[in-house]
């Protein structure tokens, strides 16, 4: 690492332990109550200032072109405000990512890349932005891209924008990929979708959540009903899943997990699993890993 290079930075994935949709904004947007929190399964990044001001994503992502990644689109963003408050061009970057984080999958992996992508390439060109800076300049790209900046587990509100610190245990999960990729728009557009769900308080959750040390989750996954209806196989993966514990959606689709107390448990868990799915086992991340390369907090 050195001035000029930020290499193997992670963008970890999120699990949303339970996501109540309790109203639809003016522009369509719905408005969400949820609980965020990372897991150590991460996408890995590496960036190297350039000299000629360009923007690049130098690895091919499958169904992603360059310039629709979130990477690129948040490093724009970063950039024009940048020539805002120095009034000179940025250097530039190159980007390299190690992608093992499926798309589609409601791990937000799109976004976690961007949020890592905002914190490297700021430290890098010395831009200056506060992590609240980060967190407005990323929310229009990603109602998750927050979350990544904030850092910890969180209780969000909002679109998810609204977010305060919340504990929960340190457990393992089980997360299964069912095979499909959700595609969130329709979900949240379907008509049967629960809109209404009462709001609840962080003191809610906080009370479940040391009577049943995390095992048993809070409230619900609002999207889940519709997401199953749409993939079959989301709810073949929740089925699965039940007989060792409380399995659900993260997201909107469409992986699947259920908590476990110990990683012993998770791997017998794990081992268990049918070869027609992708799975695997993570722990709870208390932080995100990246260094603190952030003013704030
Ligand atoms: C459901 C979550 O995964 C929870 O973490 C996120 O809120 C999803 O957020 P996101 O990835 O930013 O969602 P996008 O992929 O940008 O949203 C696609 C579409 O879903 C709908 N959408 C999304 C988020 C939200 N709070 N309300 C919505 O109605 C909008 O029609 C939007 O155009
Ligand atoms: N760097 C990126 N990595 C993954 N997807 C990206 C990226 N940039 C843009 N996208 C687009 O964003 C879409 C959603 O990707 P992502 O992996 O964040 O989904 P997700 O895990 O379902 O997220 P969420 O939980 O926020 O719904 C992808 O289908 C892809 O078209």
């Amino acid at each position: 690492m050195s001035d000029r290079s930020l290499h193997h930075c992670p963008a970890p994935a999120k699990l949303n332990l339970f996501l109540h949709v309790t109203g639809r904004r003016a522009d369509g947007y719905h408005l969400l109550q949820s609980v965020f929190t990372l897991i150590d399964r991460c996408d890995t990044l590496h960036f190297d200032l350039r000299k000629d001001g360009a923007i690049r994503r130098l690895t091919d992502v499958p169904g992603v072109p360059e310039e629709g990644d979130l990477i690129v689109r948040a490093l724009r963003l970063l950039a024009a405000e940048y020539e805002r408050r120095h009034g000179r061009p940025v250097p530039g970057i190159d980007v390299h990512i190690d992608k093992i984080l499926p798309m589609g999958g409601g791990l937000g992996g799109g976004s976690s890349d961007a949020a890592t992508a905002l914190m490297a390439a700021n430290h890098l060109w010395q831009a200056g932005l506060t992590r609240e800076d980060l967190m407005a300049l990323g929310l229009p790209l990603g109602a998750d891209i927050p979350f990544f900046l904030f850092g910890e587990t969180a209780f969000a509100q909002g679109v998810g924008e609204a977010l305060q610190a919340v504990r929960v245990p340190d457990l393992w999960y089980v997360i299964i990929e069912p095979g499909v990729q959700v595609p969130t728009g329709p979900v949240f557009g379907a008509p049967d979708l629960t809109r209404n769900t009462e709001p609840v308080t962080i003191a809610d959750f906080s009370k479940h959540i040391a009577q049943h040390q995390g095992l048993v989750q809070f409230g619900r996954n609002d999207l889940q009903p519709v997401a199953t209806r749409l993939f079959p196989q989301v709810a073949e993966a929740v089925d699965w899943l039940r007989q060792f514990g409380d399995a659900r959606m993260t997201g909107s689709g469409a992986c699947v997990f259920c908590a476990f107390d110990s990683a012993s448990v998770a791997d017998a868990v794990l081992a268990q699993v049918s070869g027609r799915w992708r799975a695997w086992t993570a722990q709870a991340l208390a932080r995100h890993p990246m260094p603190s390369l952030l003013q704030g907090r």
